[in-house]
């Protein structure tokens, strides 16, 4: 396995200094990016070995410290389905509650709406997809299955002043059925947005998607839903994220998840692998000179924490950059 070096304060010294390599035209581009901090469900659910909870909760907890605005805790999924996310409880109340700070957690239905509530969620993330046969090997249902399950979930959710995300996987390519049109992806977004949900995610959940393919996509969903709420969630399968990403952001897209140290995949996409590092969209955004309010070096450490834990090498190239610096 490998052995994670810790991040010292002054190789941040060299990032700082690459930091000042902008480029001029930002105009295009949000002045601030809401980071959406996926690591601790979309990074850990895929873990083979459960992790125990007290891990989990100080990943978090550091994560808060790092200041980011919205760090999804965990999921009310079935433990038989995802084991390593069944402490959901105990993860969601063990937790230091930042002011400021949102803790949305997974709730396919409303037996994990209710577990959530009453775990103390305030606001919750429902998740569908563009493609019938991910919806089915996912979450065991048709699309519009999903979509009937999904809007019990927002009715009893408005009556309780819950807030509710809404995903959609498979947005630029499923593992089961391949290509997926982008009129498609705009319908399952729209069927979300007109039920109530305030922000949809957009996922390219295996990492498949270039740049023009995601250009293509946005095109059709922001015919349908306003683009203040659109978020992007790429995976970095291909080594395409970050280019992915930045198209968003060039098209105003203001939301982007990511995930600490570049962890995860979705245990019904075999062979995906995690999101967009964060500390590698941070370096970008500064870089970029959009505002983020994510301390860097905070984060780094939330990723060297997580890394030691799991005894494996960050995929962040940010932080392995620093630790060469
Ligand atoms: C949706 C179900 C539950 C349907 O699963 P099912 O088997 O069709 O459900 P069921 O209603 O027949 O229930 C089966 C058992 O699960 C229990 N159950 C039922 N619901 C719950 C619940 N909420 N919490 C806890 N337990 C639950 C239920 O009580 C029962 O227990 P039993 O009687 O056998 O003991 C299942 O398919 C499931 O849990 N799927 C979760 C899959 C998952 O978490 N995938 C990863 C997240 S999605 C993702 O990663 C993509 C994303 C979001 O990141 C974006 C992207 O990258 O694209």
């Amino acid at each position: 396995m490998a052995t994670v070096r810790k991040v010292q304060p002054w190789r941040l010294v060299g990032l700082a200094s690459l930091r000042a390599v902008s480029t001029s035209s930002t105009d295009t581009f949000p002045k601030h990016v809401k980071i959406v901090e996926v690591g601790p469900r979309d990074g850990l659910q895929n873990e083979k070995n459960i992790i125990p909870t007290p891990v989990k909760v100080k990943l978090i907890n550091m994560l808060s410290e790092a200041g980011l605005p919205v760090i999804e805790a965990t999921s009310f999924v079935s433990p038989k389905w995802v084991p390593q996310m069944a402490d959901h409880t105990e993860v969601l109340k063990g937790i230091q509650k930042f002011p400021g700070i949102s803790y949305p957690v997974l709730t396919p239905n409303m037996k994990g709406f209710k577990a959530a509530v009453a775990a103390g969620a305030k606001e919750v993330s429902v998740f569908g997809a563009a493609s019938e046969l991910f919806t089915r090997k996912n979450i065991n249902c048709s699309i519009e299955e999903s979509l009937q399950q999904f809007e019990v979930v927002l009715k009893e959710a408005q009556a309780a002043s819950i807030s509710v995300r809404g995903y959609v996987s498979c947005v630029l390519g499923c593992p089961y059925e391949g290509k997926i049109s982008p009129a498609k992806v705009a319908e399952v977004s729209k069927k979300l947005y007109s039920m109530g949900c305030y922000e949809i995610s957009l996922g390219d959940t295996i990492g498949v998607g270039t740049p023009g393919i995601m250009k293509d996509m946005l095109s059709a969903v922001m015919q349908e839903v306003p683009l203040s709420a659109l978020a992007v969630h790429c995976h970095d399968t291909y080594g395409q994220a970050l280019a992915n990403t930045l198209v968003a952001l060039q098209m105003g897209v203001s939301v982007v998840d990511s995930s600490v140290a570049g962890l995860g995949g979705c245990p019904y996409a075999q062979g995906a692998s995690g999101n967009v590092a964060t500390e590698d969209l941070v370096y970008m955004l500064t870089g970029l000179g959009i505002h983020t309010g994510v301390n860097l070096q905070k984060l780094m450490e939330a990723g060297n924490f997580i890394c030691q834990a799991l005894n494996r090498k960050t995929s962040s190239k940010v932080a392995q950059a620093s630790c060469k610096l």
